[in-house]
């Protein structure tokens, strides 16, 4: 995946300012910044829902949000795009119609976000952090080879957070290529290769032991500070 010279501007103002970067297929990167940086934005691009003004995104060789990425591409909005009147197998099974996937995928995805036990359960019935694991079982309906996930582990619980991250790595293991976006910087060490995003810049583009060299802390938190001040002065 290859992003060149990305700007876009949302509600007439310039929000990414010709950001460009390259992902290898399989790994799992962390796309983290702040509240309002663009992270959203970015992710939009990658899916190809976004206008953009100039440059180039570029998913498994092709322009984003062509037509033969339909089924390539997973994609986990932060608010829940579930429908509450539905159970969580019911709405599986919708999305899964949609996209042309297998039937027995349905199962397959309810196991690995952990939701076994909720199957039959309305979404509209669910805790918050279970309609967000309905919701990253969508994305991951029909074996996509990219996933987009806009900030999946907010609202849980460490042993799930725990859990979402490993399975994230299981999957790029099998050849998936996992974005995955956290404002918090204690995911940044979970990620094999980190995009660092303020207002609308790529800050850094390495893996955390790159970044911990760079900017002589282990602490990625006061690393990204210390990437921000040094980009200041
Ligand atoms: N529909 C819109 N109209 C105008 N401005 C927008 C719109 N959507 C987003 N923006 C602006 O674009 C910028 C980037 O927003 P974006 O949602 O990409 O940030 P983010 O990093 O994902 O934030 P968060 O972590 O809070 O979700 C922000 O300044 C935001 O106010």
């Amino acid at each position: 995946m290859s992003v060149k010279d990305l700007t876009v501007l949302r509600g007439g103002r310039e929000v990414l300012h010709g950001v460009s970067f390259d992902v290898p297929r399989g790994h799992v990167v962390g796309l983290l910044g702040p509240s309002g940086c663009g992270k959203t934005t970015l992710m939009r691009a990658l899916v190809g829902v976004q206008i953009v003004a100039s440059g180039e995104v570029t998913v498994l060789g092709e322009p984003a949000g062509s037509r033969a990425l339909r089924n390539k591409v997973g994609y986990a909005t932060q608010n829940p795009a579930v429908y509450m009147d539905l159970t969580v197998a019911e709405n599986l099974r919708y999305f899964g119609a949609v996209i042309g996937a297998p039937r027995e995928d349905v199962t397959r995805v309810v196991d690995e976000v952990d939701l076994g036990g909720q199957a039959g359960q309305l979404v509209g019935s669910l805790s918050g952090g279970q309609r967000n694991r309905v919701n990253l079982a969508v994305a991951l309906l029909g074996g996509p080879e990219l996933v987009v996930l806009d900030e999946p582990t907010v609202g849980l619980d460490p042993v799930l957070r725990q859990e979402l991250w490993e399975l994230f790595h299981k999957l790029a293991e099998n050849g998936t290529t996992m974005i995955v976006s956290s404002h918090v910087m204690d995911e940044a060490a979970r990620c094999q290769r980190l995009l660092l995003m303020r207002d609308g810049h790529l800050l850094a583009d390495e893996t955390p032991a790159e970044l911990r060299a760079q900017t002589g802390t282990d602490d990625l938190e006061e690393a990204f500070l210390r990437l921000i001040r040094g980009v200041a002065a």
